[in-house]
């Protein structure tokens, strides 16, 4: 057999940069790694960490094991050495009836998702590598999957909260195993990665050198067509800047009026995008513009041509404050309000308090505040609170066409794992 080259850190640059639009590597917007101690996901913690600084590991202990907790602490303690954060997410409830395997998994989703979403995470990368996808195909196969079940795992899956990203899809698990032993890193071996009892597992004990080549080749058809779309979408994407502040900033204009629309929704909150004779006689020639509820204008300092924004002078006005409330279409905010009497508006003039924010009025100014009367109590995603007991309150941002909607990507959906 050859000997397996690890994986260097531009090789995997190279694999992110097929997904397209990142937030900007700052701590404010962290992307997920989930790990869970084994050799694929350590590995891909450490390659990411490379790619960026502003990641968050997270580690989920299903408490099916004696020693899972210690396990999980070990796993987070070899992360802190390599300089990468993490949390220990524990689960309480697995439901034991059933098929165990996959019950853990739909917690683990849960638990990961719901991890997400409070940190305002949008990307959590996964560590499936090519011998789990040529394993899925066969599964899928051996279980009479339709065309779209045998394309297996897709690069990236989108839930209305989280992209999924699994940049490690065609890598060898050799490879990894290769770069974790350069680097001098342990990992944790689960033993139910060789359990029988796991009709996964028997698909990879049978499998041979020239069966893994053949499931590959078939594979590959299937999944190629897919996978071609879902880049092209990427491209498009990949030259703009959304924030979940709600702002978009790009060098250029989509191409495509419906992609440009959508972008429209999302900053401007509306159920319905411009028409789309509008966004093709825009895109045929960019200028200023106010139109659907958002403006189009020059990014000044914010580095790139255009700005995206909400429209100041079609924002909402104040509404009672309660937890789960969506205002202005966009922001839903959570946590528990302190004072019944508080309401949510715009920011509006008193973002001149922020004059040394590093993104301009015009942003700042939209954003949802937190009021009792003329008093200003606090901008959550300003990190700015009157008192402390108001830093519980968050805001999330949440427009009828997300940022992260399935139909962004749509041939990046995929069924869940089997
Ligand atoms: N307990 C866990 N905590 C966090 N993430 C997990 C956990 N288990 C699995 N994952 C994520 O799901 C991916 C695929 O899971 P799978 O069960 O196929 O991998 P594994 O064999 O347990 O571990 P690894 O991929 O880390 O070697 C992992 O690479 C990892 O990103």
């Amino acid at each position: 057999m050859r000997k397996a080259h690890p994986v260097g850190e531009s090789q995997f640059a190279s694999l992110m940069s097929v997904f397209g639009p990142f937030l900007p590597d700052e701590a404010r917007f962290p992307i997920g790694i989930a790990v869970s101690g084994g050799a694929d996901s350590l590995c891909l913690a450490w390659l990411m960490r490379r790619w960026r600084r502003a990641v968050l590991a997270l580690i989920v202990d299903h408490g099916l094991r004696d020693n899972s907790a210690a396990e999980a602490e070990e796993t987070a303690s070899r992360l802190q050495t390599l300089d990468i954060p993490s949390v220990i997410l524990r689960l309480d409830s697995v439901i034991r009836t059933g098929s165990l395997q996959k019950n853990a998994r739909i917690a683990r989703y849960e638990a990961l998702e719901a991890a997400c979403l409070s940190r305002g995470i949008l990307d959590l990368a996964l560590g499936h590598h090519e011998r789990d996808q040529v394993e899925t195909f066969l599964l899928r196969e051996a279980h009479g999957s339709s065309t779209h079940g045998l394309a297996a795992m897709a690069f990236a899956r989108e839930t209305p909260q989280l992209r999924y990203l699994r940049p490690l899809l065609e890598v060898a698990p050799e490879r990894l195993r290769a770069t974790l032993r350069q680097q001098g890193i342990q990992w944790v071996e689960d033993p139910s990665n060789r359990n029988p009892v796991f009709e996964r597992v028997r698909i990879r004990l049978s499998l041979d050198q020239s069966g893994h080549r053949a499931a590959r080749a078939q594979l590959a058809l299937h999944a190629g067509r897919r996978n071609e779309a879902a880049l092209v979408s990427a491209g498009a994407l990949s030259k703009l800047q959304a924030d979940p502040l709600g702002f978009v900033v790009m060098d250029s204009l989509p191409g495509d009026p419906a992609l440009l629309g959508r972008l429209w929704q999302s900053v401007s909150g509306a159920v319905y995008p411009p028409s789309p004779q509008a966004l093709a006689a825009l895109i045929a020639a960019p200028r200023p513009v106010t139109l659907g509820g958002a403006q189009l204008c020059a990014a000044g300092r914010l580095g790139k041509t255009w700005l995206l924004v909400r429209e100041p002078a079609a924002i909402a006005g104040r509404i009672a404050a309660q937890s789960g409330v969506t205002w202005d279409g966009r922001f839903t905010l959570r946590g528990e309000v302190p004072d019944p009497g508080t309401k949510i508006g715009a920011l509006g003039a008193e973002a001149r308090h922020f004059r040394d924010h590093t993104l301009p009025a015009k942003i700042l100014s939209g954003l949802p505040a937190l009021w009792i009367g003329t008093r200003l109590m606090a901008v959550p995603q300003l990190g700015a609170f009157a008192a402390p007991h108001w830093a519980r309150l968050r805001f999330s941002f949440s427009p009828a066409m997300p940022l992260s909607d399935p139909s962004f990507w749509p041939e990046y959906r995929e069924t869940v794992k089997t």
